[in-house]
C-alpha cells in the first residue's frame, strides 16, 4: 500500500501468513473499527504496517519459513522501529530469546526463555477463563499444545499466570500470549494490541 494512501485514523496490521491460525486473526481484526488487516509473506509487505501478528501453529515450521522467505532480519528491524508485534502460542515461542531445549531458531524480540508444549500435547489442550489485570476480567483463553514462559528478564512485564506459569507478557512494543485469543469471540486482547500499535 502506498504511503499516501494511508489514512491517519486507521491501524494497518499484518498477519504473518506462513503457517497456522492466520484467517482467524484476520477475522478478529476485521471485527475492530478502523483496522485494516493484511497478509504478510514477503519482507516488502511489512512497509507501512503499524503492527504484525505472528500466529500460532508449529513454531519449527514457521521458523523455517521465516528464514526461507527472508523475513528474519526484516521482522527484527520492524520490532526495533517500535512497531507492535503480537505473538500467540507458536508466535510467542518465536518472539522468545531461547527455548528450554534450544530446538527452534527464534526472533529474539522478547527477553524470555520458553518451555514449548509446557502444558502438554494436543490431548492436553484446554479452554479456561483468565483475569488479566492490565486488560480485563473473565477473558476466555484456548490453550493448544501451549508453551509457557519459563524465565523472563527484568524488562518483561508478566501479565497472566496459570499454576504459577506465565502465559502472557509484554516488553515495550512486543506482546505475547501462550493461548489463542483469536479462537474466541472476545476481542479485548486484540483491541489492547491494536491500541498500542
Ligand atoms: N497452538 C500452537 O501454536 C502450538 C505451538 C507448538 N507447541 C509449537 O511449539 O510450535
Amino acid at each position: 500500500m502506498a504511503k499516501s494512501s494511508k489514512l491517519s485514523n486507521v491501524k494497518y496490521i499484518g498477519v504473518l501468513n506462513l503457517q497456522g491460525a492466520v484467517s482467524e486473526h484476520i477475522l478478529m481484526l476485521n471485527s475492530i473499527d478502523n483496522v485494516q488487516a493484511t497478509l504478510v509473506q514477503k519482507p516488502e509487505q511489512l512497509a507501512n504496517l503499524d503492527g504484525l501478528i505472528i500466529p500460532g501453529g508449529e513454531s519449527t515450521t514457521i521458523s523455517r519459513l521465516i528464514k526461507q522467505n527472508g523475513l528474519l532480519t526484516p521482522i527484527q528491524q520492524f520490532a526495533k522501529q517500535g512497531k507492535g508485534i503480537l505473538g500467540t502460542c507458536a508466535g510467542l515461542v518465536l518472539c522468545g530469546k531461547t527455548t528450554t531445549h534450544n530446538e527452534v531458531e527464534l526472533l529474539d524480540l522478547m527477553d524470555i526463555c520458553v518451555e514449548r508444549n509446557g502444558f502438554g500435547r494436543q490431548i492436553n489442550s484446554f479452554e479456561t477463563i483468565l483475569d488479566i489485570p492490565t486488560i480485563g476480567e473473565q477473558i476466555p483463553a484456548v490453550f493448544i499444545r501451549a508453551p509457557y514462559i519459563a524465565k523472563a528478564g527484568e524488562q518483561v512485564n508478566q501479565l497472566a499466570f496459570i499454576d504459577n506459569h506465565c502465559v502472557m507478557a509484554q516488553q515495550d512494543n512486543i506482546l505475547t500470549c501462550s493461548f489463542h485469543p483469536e479462537l474466541t469471540v472476545d476481542n479485548r486482547i486484540m483491541r489492547y494490541f491494536v491500541d498500542r500499535c
